[in-house]
């Protein structure tokens, strides 16, 4: 590449006034350039703003033209730009900004560098900036260094992407639409500002934090405890310990959770209500006790309302999706005061919360960790092609007999199949237990309490644990029904790979989960897990997807000792028009076969005493 080359390249696009001389000799410009030069010369006004435009450039010209060497200083002033620039851009560069403006943009900058160094993105308007530290909590809004102690103490060294952004929003009393991924400390990041904003002990209820279940209600529960454990904390290093506790006794909020409403307690219920700051229900039972006509519960004073896995909610049928949002309007006119703000959590996103939330939540600040409804990237997945229902037990003893690592959590459709593959797996040795909608209040409690000290090594569950529920270090998810829906899978998984701690989660699936198989594996090609290539090119029926969700499939029974094969799928029934078999009718018939088996076994024992009478006599 020769000089002129060079010079072709540097001013391409570019139109020069005057002969461009002694760049090197032996270059002449093109009849073209001197057409050029003879109508800028008509222009004369252009001309001497192109001046103004060459002293604003040169600097620009020095960068590039520095890298020939050939050039000297004096070939470069030659050069005299008219076009290939903006005059716009010139005019709004010479306005200058007052100092504060420009402090301003230097700090939105820096903002937006800091949420894009953690994968924030909030929309909204005057967004409060996001947290550096705990510590900022007490510069910033003066939260008693207490409780940023409690914060520590609990191990949490510095915010999550998603408190950095919420704990500041809704301490400066905005309302807020929150996405961030499983596991990544969305409970303390609506609890903290709860503390803060209510103060001391007063009774209310204050605040309201709905969720879809009474296990993350307790879970929620224990959480308030142990983050605001901070006026006792505090107590254990002053030398007055007992003054000190007295007036952390009176001074610290009451939590409590609505439990059972039963007509003999409603009473108590309403008592318990009315003495505690926070309170946490699921949605129906805080409904059924405020239809209630003998109990007066006045929410007026509730400041805050939180809604935690909120599209979980607005999640199911038309009608039940109806439901909730009927309940929930039922809340909000119960919680009528004019300082009533609300917050909403979840790891995934529907278009219709955002929609609620749009049309219900004035100055909305809608903020997104990472990617919207993707998994968490703590948890390597794969996918397991079993062939059959009997191929599932079969991968999940392999799995076993290569090493399981405790905790696991093994998720089926129902809990049918909980007590199926229960009974499979109790006889083989491994350390097991169930839990499911139809146990006891008690027996869920015993078994998440044993799962959580590690007396039980393998949790048989439902879809009841999928949402929410933080066990300390699973290792190992496995979905042994393939989930209803990518949403679903996300949750299930994020069972795993909470607060920064690896996971792994295996997903079994057979010739009938093809209907959501595209959808899961685009998850997991999402989170940079390898999928076959087919999987992601199977054809797509919303249909059948939306109906899967809401119905499970049919699945043979869990059972080793049923050698036979399906009766339905040899007639080629479509699993889709099979209704999933009813806990009822199931029961009825196992109590029918129960009954026949017993009039079976009398008559045995009849015949057989009448044999024995017979052979009596013949003695
Ligand atoms: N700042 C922090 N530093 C370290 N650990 C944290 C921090 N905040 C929360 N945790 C821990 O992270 C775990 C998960 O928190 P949490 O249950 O609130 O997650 P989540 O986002 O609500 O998850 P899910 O979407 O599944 O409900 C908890 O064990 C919690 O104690």
């Amino acid at each position: 590449m020769d000089a002129y080359d060079i010079f072709k390249k540097l001013t391409k696009g570019l139109k020069f006034k005057h002969r461009v001389i002694g760049v090197k000799n032996d270059i002449q410009p093109s009849k073209k350039d001197f057409k050029k030069e003879v109508e800028i010369k008509h222009e004369p006004e252009e001309v001497k703003e192109e001046i103004e435009i060459k002293e604003e450039i040169e600097d620009n010209d020095e960068v590039i033209l520095s890298h020939s060497d050939n050039e000297s200083a004096s070939e470069k002033e030659d050069l005299q730009i008219v076009e290939g620039v903006k005059f716009g851009e010139k005019k709004k560069k010479e306005k200058k900004d007052k100092p504060e403006d420009l402090k301003k943009k230097l700090e939105l900058e820096e903002q937006n560098r800091f949420r894009n160094e953690h994968g924030i993105k909030a929309v909204g308007r005057h967004i409060p900036s996001a947290l550096k530290d705990f510590t900022e909590l007490t510069s910033r809004y003066n939260i008693k260094p207490a409780l940023v102690d409690t914060v520590t103490q609990c191990g949490y060294t510095e915010p999550t992407p998603i408190q950095r952004q919420a704990l500041p929003c809704m301490l400066e009393d905005r309302q807020i639409l929150a996405c961030a991924p499983t596991g990544s400390g969305k409970t303390a990041a609506f609890l903290l500002p709860l503390f803060h904003v209510l103060g001391g002990a007063q009774g209310g209820p204050r605040a309201l934090i709905l969720c879809p279940t009474r296990e993350l209600a307790h879970q929620i529960y224990r959480e308030t405890l142990r983050l605001s454990a901070s006026s006792s904390l505090r107590c254990s290093v002053v030398k007055k310990y007992r003054e000190a506790l007295r007036l952390s006794a009176s001074s610290s909020l009451r939590c409590s959770v609505v439990k059972n409403v039963k007509e003999s307690k409603m009473k108590e219920r309403e008592a318990t209500i009315k003495k505690s700051d926070i309170v946490i229900s699921t949605p129906n039972r805080l409904c059924y006790l405020l239809n209630q006509d003998n109990v007066t519960i006045s929410m007026d004073k509730v400041r805050w309302l939180i809604i935690d896995e909120a599209d979980k909610m607005f999640e199911g049928s038309e009608e039940q999706a109806r439901d909730f949002r009927q309940q929930l309007q039922q809340v909000l006119a119960a919680c009528g005061g004019k300082q009533r703000r609300v917050a909403m959590f979840s790891a995934t996103h529907t278009p219709a919360v955002a929609k609620w939330c749009r049309h219900n939540l004035r100055g909305l600040i809608s903020i997104t960790v990472g990617q919207r409804n993707a998994a968490t990237q703590l948890v390597s997945q794969r996918l397991l092609y079993c062939g059959s229902e009997r191929g599932k037990l079969l991968a999940f003893r392999q799995l076993v007999q290569a090493g399981l690592k405790p905790p696991v959590l093994v998720f089926v459709q129902s809990k049918e199949r909980a007590r199926q593959l229960f009974k499979e797996l109790l006889y083989d040795g491994i350390n097991v237990d169930v839990i499911h909608a139809d146990r006891t209040q008690a027996q869920r409690d015993n078994v998440v309490r044993s799962f959580r000290v590690g007396s039980v090594w393998v949790l048989i569950c439902t879809e009841l644990m999928g949402r929410g529920i933080d066990f300390r270090g699973v290792n190992l998810v496995v979905n042994y029904d393939f989930p209803p829906s990518a949403i679903s899978y996300i949750h299930r998984i994020g069972r795993a790979g909470r607060a920064g701690q690896p996971g792994e989660a295996v997903t079994f699936f057979t010739q009938d989960d093809v209907v959501n198989l595209r959808s899961i594996a685009s998850v997991l090609k999402q989170s940079g897990c390898e999928v076959p290539a087919y999987t992601l090119q199977l054809p797509r029926d919303r249909a059948r997807a939306r109906r899967r969700q809401q119905h499970a499939p049919y699945r043979e029974h869990i059972d080793t000792s049923l050698h036979k094969p399906d009766k339905r799928k040899l007639e080629g029934e479509n699993e889709d028009q099979v209704k999933p078999k009813d806990t009822n009718s199931v029961r009825d018939a196992k109590t029918k076969n129960r009954g026949k088996f017993l009039i079976r076994n009398r008559e045995s024992i009849a015949i057989k005493k009448k044999d024995k009478t017979k052979q009596r006599m013949t003695i």
